[in-house]
């Protein structure tokens, strides 16, 4: 089994590509922000420990749960903020994904075991990783699918962007470049490629 960590910007498309990825045999797809969620469930250590990171923050719904809008807003417009909740998420993310990787590795019955996060690159995944993968698309063509598909700001969009790596950093961690500029199946073809060359 390859154990295969796909990253890239806010709206690279990295979702399109492990839907795709996901129809192909043999093959199973993680995404880091579904974990993520999950683990932040009322009543798990994540959500109480965050909690108890944001007292004077409204950042929830009326059942409970945490508001991603109102989450996202203080999050992504304080540096300090972010990392205090990177610090509770991502290491809870990390220990699933590796004892899923393993438990993988045991059974043995998969050929790819396929990993999507933003973040793969800062949460140091290459240690876990066989191979990273960088989704390149343009930001003026991110912001533009994002601001059509999830009716986000251009606000929400620069804030996100200035969180996250610069392109150059990407493709220095990265060994395989996926260019999704252009339409779905050019990039379906460029993913058939890669997969032929693991
Ligand atoms: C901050 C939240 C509430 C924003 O929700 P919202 O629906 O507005 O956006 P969405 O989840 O689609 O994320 C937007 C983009 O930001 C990225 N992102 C999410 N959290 C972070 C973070 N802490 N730092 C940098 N980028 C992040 C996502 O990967 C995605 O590219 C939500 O992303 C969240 O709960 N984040 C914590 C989970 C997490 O850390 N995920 C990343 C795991 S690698
Ligand atoms: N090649 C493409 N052509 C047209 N639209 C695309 C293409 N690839 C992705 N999209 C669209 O762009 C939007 C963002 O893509 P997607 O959700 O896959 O990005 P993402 O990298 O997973 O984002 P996030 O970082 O938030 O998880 C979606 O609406 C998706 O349908």
């Amino acid at each position: 089994m390859k154990f295969i960590g796909i990253t890239g910007g806010v709206g690279a498309g990295k979702s399109a590509v492990l839907d795709y990825m996901a129809t192909k045999p043999g093959v199973r797809v993680m995404l880091a922000d579904e974990i993520a969620h999950e683990l932040m469930e009322p009543g798990t250590d994540c959500y109480e420990q965050i909690r108890q990171a944001f007292p004077e923050h409204d950042i929830y719904k009326e059942d409970g749960h945490f508001d991603r809008i109102k989450l996202a807003k203080v999050i992504f417009s304080d540096e300090n903020k972010r990392a205090g909740m990177n610090g509770i998420v991502h290491p809870a993310v990390k220990a699933y994904v590796i004892a899923e990787a393993k438990r993988e590795r045991q059974e043995g019955t998969l050929a790819l075991l396929v990993l999507e996060a933003a973040l793969l690159i800062e949460e140091h995944y290459d240690e876990i990783c066989d191979e990273l993968w960088y989704i390149y698309t343009r930001e003026e063509i991110r912001e533009a699918r994002l601001m059509e598909s999830r009716g986000y700001s251009r606000e929400k969009v620069q804030q996100i962007f200035s969180s996250q790596l610069k392109e150059a950093e990407y493709r220095k961690h990265c060994s395989v470049v996926i260019d999704n500029n252009e339409g779905l199946e050019e990039m379906q073809r460029q993913i058939d490629a890669a997969v032929c060359a693991i």
